[in-house]
């Protein structure tokens, strides 16, 4: 059993501690000793103790995944913790599928209800929440956040640092680009060049006002 810290308290980083517990008495795999997040005051979040900020890494023996959404946020967080000679923990839910000839990169998180078709590759430190899909052959890229209820259809490609919003629909065999924003509800019918941001059916291109990606 390796212990486990959640980098981040946030709305996100809260969603993981029932993930982790779920995968500690199912597994006994991880035991979920806290939240590292220099942010936070008090002494724990929803009764799981703080242990300080993301600079104690180093001093733990723990493993970790990243409780913070913005994709590019979950990279840096990463490439800190792996200058720290941590190892990232990968937790699927048992109430997750995976299919035959699938892959889950380290420190990913698939919650239940996701689905993982056969011949699927997810990255590194990708979030798939509660009733996400990833079809048949399609490429699941680093640091991809997939909120709820988003699908990505057969052979699709997902960039680095995506965001898919909630309920959103990929078509198969589309290409979204490194960095890009998939507005929640939208349908992908085209390719989404890197960087953009897209909202709506068929999903049209749009620029972020309040920047607030993952809200
Ligand atoms: C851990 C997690 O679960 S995180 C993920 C969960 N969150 C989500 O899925 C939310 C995804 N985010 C969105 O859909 C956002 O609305 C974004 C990223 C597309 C745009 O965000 P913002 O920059 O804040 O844009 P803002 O809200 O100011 O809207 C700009 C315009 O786009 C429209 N718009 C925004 N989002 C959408 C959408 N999903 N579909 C259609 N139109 C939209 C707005 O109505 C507005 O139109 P207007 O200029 O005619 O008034």
């Amino acid at each position: 059993m390796r212990p486990l810290v959640i980098l981040g308290s946030g709305g996100l980083g809260r969603q993981i501690i029932g993930l982790a517990q779920d995968v500690e008495r199912e597994s006994s795999a991880v035991k979920l000793l806290g939240f590292l997040d220099g942010g936070v005051d008090e002494p724990d979040v929803w009764g799981v103790p703080v242990l300080g900020g993301d600079d104690q890494l180093g001093e733990l023996d723990a493993d970790y995944v990243i409780g913070v959404g913005l994709p590019s946020a979950r990279r840096r967080l990463d490439m800190m913790a792996t200058e720290l000679g941590r190892e990232p923990a990968t937790l699927v839910h048992s109430a997750a599928w995976l299919g035959l000839h699938t892959s889950v990169g380290a420190g990913s998180l698939i919650f239940e209800t996701a689905h993982v078709v056969a011949g699927a590759e997810v990255g590194r430190h990708v979030m798939m929440e509660v009733n996400t899909f990833a079809g048949h052959d399609s490429r699941i890229s680093d640091y991809v956040l997939m909120a709820g209820g988003a699908s990505v259809g057969a052979r699709a490609v997902i960039g680095a640092e995506v965001m898919l919003g909630i309920g959103s629909i990929v078509l198969g065999d589309v290409v979204v680009g490194d960095r890009a924003v998939v507005g929640a509800g939208a349908v992908v019918t085209k390719d989404v060049p890197p960087d953009a941001v897209v909202v709506g059916i068929p999903a049209k291109p749009t620029r972020l006002r309040r920047g607030r990606i993952t809200a």
